[in-house]
């Protein structure tokens, strides 16, 4: 079945968009809705299997997709994907920085080879990325680039490594917006709150139980879904955001808002929309 875009299915005609992580979850949806509005989308991963699966789903309903393995920490990986995105489809005229994620552990317990690889998985390889995405092509032709970063506001306990790492990756989304402004390029963050996909499935059970009572801290009063991440996502790509640079869109019910003084009403307080029939509720959540 085809995605439920709620944007103009002609929206990104002719256009090819990078979605890193595009193998799974958040990225993999988002492939979904840019490919159903007409672009040409280039999925990249680490596992090819779970790429191909997604290109598979996509051109069984009529996309365009394009399969990349690539670890995006490391740098010459990057180059050459981001050459043969290039030299493959003519162009790039938008990139998802989505790629990402991390492990809990409290700071006393993180060793310095964990914190260094959360911090290059979600703020050195998004850097990496964005920057070949320019040098190689944006700077001449302009293009728009979104970060998903993630609900750091007031700090994260538990994760405080992709907490300074996305936090980072916020302020290279502002400093990136004026740098490259010049160029036509307009660069964006998606912050996600607690967004029921296949990332909560890698957590261990202590945590999936943890993140099953989080539900109550929603203003919202449920977590969110891919389809919303992804509409988000597809905003800041399009011209309707074409004023919008260095800024960024919190999806996340409004739990950081929800401050100590707030008292949760135990219901679900808003229509999730869902354009994606592909998506499941991760197991953990069932
Ligand atoms: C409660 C309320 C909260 C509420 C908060 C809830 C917020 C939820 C919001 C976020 C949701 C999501 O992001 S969902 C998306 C989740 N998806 C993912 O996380 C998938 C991607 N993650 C990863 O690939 C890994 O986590 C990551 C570490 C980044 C990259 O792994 P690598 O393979 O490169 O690294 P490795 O070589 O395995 O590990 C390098 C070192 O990192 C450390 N390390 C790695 N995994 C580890 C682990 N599970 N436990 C301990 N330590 C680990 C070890 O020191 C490792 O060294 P050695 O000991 O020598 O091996
Ligand atoms: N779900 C949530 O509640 C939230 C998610 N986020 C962030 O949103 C993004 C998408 O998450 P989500 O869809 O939920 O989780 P997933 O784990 O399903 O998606 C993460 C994707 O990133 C890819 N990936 C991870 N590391 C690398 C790497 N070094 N190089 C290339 N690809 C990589 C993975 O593919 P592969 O294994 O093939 O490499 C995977 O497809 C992540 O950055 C995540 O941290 C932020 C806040 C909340």
């Amino acid at each position: 079945m085809k995605y439920q875009s709620i944007y103009h299915p002609e929206l990104f005609k002719g256009q090819t968009i990078i979605v890193t992580g595009g193998g799974s979850g958040i990225g993999r949806c988002t492939a979904h809705e840019l490919a159903s509005l007409g672009a040409t989308v280039a999925i990249v991963g680490r596992k090819v299997e779970k790429l191909d699966r997604v290109k598979e789903e996509i051109t069984a309903v009529g996309g365009r997709v394009s399969c990349h393995a690539c670890d995006i920490r490391e740098e010459s990986l990057v180059r050459q994907m981001m050459a043969d995105v290039i030299a493959r489809h003519g162009g790039i005229d938008g990139l998802v920085n989505n790629a990402g994620g991390q492990y809990p552990s409290q700071l006393k317990d993180l060793s310095t080879k964990g914190w260094e690889a959360v911090i290059r998985n979600n703020l050195t390889g998004g850097f990496i990325v964005a920057r070949e995405a320019y040098n190689q092509w944006m700077a001449t032709h302009g293009g728009s680039i979104v970060n998903i970063i993630a609900d750091i506001w007031g700090g994260m306990p538990t994760m405080a490594h992709t907490g300074a790492a996305r936090a980072g990756m916020l302020n290279f989304t502002e400093t990136a917006a004026c740098e490259w402004a010049h160029s036509g390029v307009r660069v964006n963050a998606v912050a996600p709150g607690w967004i029921a996909s296949s990332g909560f499935d890698t957590y261990d059970a202590p945590m999936q139980a943890e993140l099953r009572r989080l539900k109550e801290k929603v203003p919202l009063g449920r977590y969110g879904n891919e389809a919303e991440v992804s509409a988000a996502i597809v905003f800041l790509l399009s011209p309707g955001a074409a004023f919008v640079t260095g800024s960024c869109v919190r999806v996340d019910g409004g739990v950081p808002n929800a401050r100590h003084t707030w008292k949760p009403v135990p219901t679900d307080r808003s229509k999730p929309f869902d354009g994606f029939p592909l998506a499941t509720l991760p197991e953990c959540l069932q």
